[in-house]
């Protein structure tokens, strides 16, 4: 059976990169990952992607090209990251699900409390922010 796959979203806007903090379970509480959420059948990926940006975020994101390689989070589950944009560039996210995000910029990508398989990420989401 081929693996389930959770997508992330990697939204850059100018310099930064929008992260946010889970709220929830307890052993994730606190650590930041990237917006997304698990492909349900007969979605694509980037319908996946749009639609989780829609509940987590409250705003529409168009899609770009994948970023990073594919990160194995357990068995039979993958995580697979792709850049994005914000449809309207003045639309404001809203922590609809999560405890806060943030816009961030260059190195204090690497002070964020990541979830693991996100610092995997962190070498091509500097390439991604152009740094
Ligand atoms: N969204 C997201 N999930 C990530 C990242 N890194 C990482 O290890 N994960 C893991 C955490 C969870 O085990 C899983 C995604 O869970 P989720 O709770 O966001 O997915 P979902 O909204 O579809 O949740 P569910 O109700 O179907 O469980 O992937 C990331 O950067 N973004």
């Amino acid at each position: 059976m081929s693996a389930r796959v959770i997508v992330g979203a990697a939204i850059v806007r100018g310099d930064a990169l929008l992260a946010q903090q889970r709220a929830y379970p307890p052993e994730v509480a606190g650590r930041w990952e990237l917006p997304g959420g698990r492909v349900e059948p007969g979605e694509t990926e980037p319908e996946a992607l749009r639609r989780e940006c829609v509940e987590e975020l409250g705003v529409e994101v168009t899609v770009g090209d994948r970023v990073g390689a594919d990160v194995p989070l357990r068995a039979n589950l993958v995580l697979k990251v792709y850049a994005a944009a914000l449809a309207d560039p003045a639309a404001r996210p809203k922590a609809l699900e999560h405890k806060d995000l943030r816009w961030i910029t260059g190195r204090a990508l690497d002070d964020l409390r990541w979830l693991p398989a996100d610092l995997e990420l962190l070498p091509a989401l500097h390439e991604l922010l152009g740094r």
